[in-house]
């Protein structure tokens, strides 16, 4: 496909998804029915759509509108394309530009257009960061940087970079994590790299194993909310562990046990009903569901979806479930949090708010990942009885 053909590709999938499909519904249409596109159109076209996500405020102020081809438009700008060069209409390449579609606007003044999201979540970033606000929005506009996690079972950090540089991915050590790799070239390679295929890596971003390696060593140990099971394989590479996964929707583990499979690692999964038979823990990790602010360079359109009702109702979420794993958790246990979320109420709130409830507590522990180069937005702090 020509460099015009992907962008008007890029305008059939917001199409769709101006029509309600969710971005990788849409991308996933797209690519069904176009079999004629290799793999680098898909990433190509892939890449406009989530610049446009990150980027929708600036990209329809420079695009004067929201429509699918203004957003392009405004996004191809701020990006220093040529636009006549794709938009020639030739062959599947989008019609020329219109004179009015060529009269490009003074830059944005306005906060929210400038931070690229929508008006009412400036004041909680503000909030949340402090001076830091503006540097977080302006990262969350950026492509996120690919992080690797090594399984430490089965290879050192230099020799997993070693395998995995023969398959053309090159990687650098991550500053907050000893098993963390930034990866900074070839990351479309990983996946059929033998390194990942043999399980000597897992992609996992660099902040969300520093919050795992902050968690003490050895014995019973949960994983509250464990999704995919990310955190969990992470925590099991500590062989004198016993590690347990739980999820409120046990479908979201449902490769857990062939990711443990490849790390060569046990986790044992628990059904909600079998919880309290096999507490105490020692150790339970909660990794709430959140907005997911600290992430939202990989999930773009979470930024456009949340809502301050979601906000709400997720605040009430997460004290809920720190209430419930407290009760499963041994005398002198750790109970820790996390979010990969930027915002006050769905971290430091939640933290004081779980000590006004529970009287004899402590917090032992806590800190904040700030979204860069080096990893996403993240949380965490450990809850300790007062001895
Ligand atoms: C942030 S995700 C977990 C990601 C996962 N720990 C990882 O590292 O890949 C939050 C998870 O919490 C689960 N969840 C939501 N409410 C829950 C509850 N009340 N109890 C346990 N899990 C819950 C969701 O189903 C979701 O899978």
């Amino acid at each position: 496909m020509t460099p015009g053909a992907r962008v008007a590709a890029a305008i059939e999938v917001l199409q769709e998804m101006a029509e309600g499909l969710a971005a990788e519904q849409a991308l996933t249409r797209w690519a069904r029915r176009s079999r004629f596109a290799g793999s680098k159109d898909r990433a190509a076209i892939r890449d406009h759509v989530f610049d446009v996500l990150r980027c929708k405020r600036t990209a329809a102020h420079y695009g004067r509108g929201d429509s699918p081809r203004a957003l392009m438009i405004g996004l191809l700008q701020t990006q220093g394309a040529d636009l006549a060069a794709l938009f020639s209409g030739e062959g599947h390449a989008p019609l020329p530009l219109v004179p009015h579609e060529l009269d490009f606007p003074a830059p944005p003044t306005d906060e929210a257009t400038v931070w690229n999201m929508p008006d009412w979540l400036v004041p909680h970033l503000k909030d949340s960061l402090g001076e830091g606000a503006a540097q977080a929005a302006i990262a969350l506009q950026s492509r996120a940087p690919v992080f690797l996690r090594v399984n430490t079972p089965k290879a050192t950090r230099s020799e997993a970079m070693e395998t995995l540089s023969e398959a053309g991915v090159v990687t650098e050590p991550n500053p907050l994590c000893d098993t963390a790799l930034t990866v900074t070239e070839g990351a479309r390679k990983i996946r059929n790299s033998s390194g990942y295929q043999d399980g000597l890596v897992e992609l996992q971003d660099a902040a969300s194993q520093a919050v795992v390696a902050a968690l003490p060593t050895g014995g019973r140990v949960l994983d509250y909310c464990a999704g995919g099971g990310g955190k969990a394989l992470a925590l099991a590479m500590d062989a004198e562990r016993k590690v347990f996964a739980h999820d409120i929707d046990p479908r979201r583990m449902a490769d857990l046990q062939p990711r443990a499979k490849r790390a060569d690692v046990k986790i044992t999964q628990l059904n909600t009903g079998d919880l309290e038979g096999a507490a105490p823990f020692d150790t339970i990790l909660c990794d709430a569901p959140c907005s997911g602010s600290g992430s939202w360079r990989r999930a773009a359109e979470g930024k456009w979806t949340l809502t301050e009702a979601r906000l709400a109702e997720l605040t009430t979420v997460q004290d809920a479930i720190l209430d419930q794993a407290a009760a499963l958790l041994a005398a002198k246990g750790t109970l820790a949090y996390a979010t990969c979320s930027v915002f006050r109420c769905e971290n430091e709130d939640r933290v004081a708010a779980f000590l006004d409830r529970h009287q004899g507590w402590k917090c032992t522990y806590q800190r904040r990942f700030d979204i860069g180069p080096e990893g996403d937005g993240f949380f965490t702090a450990h809850l300790k009885r007062e001895s």
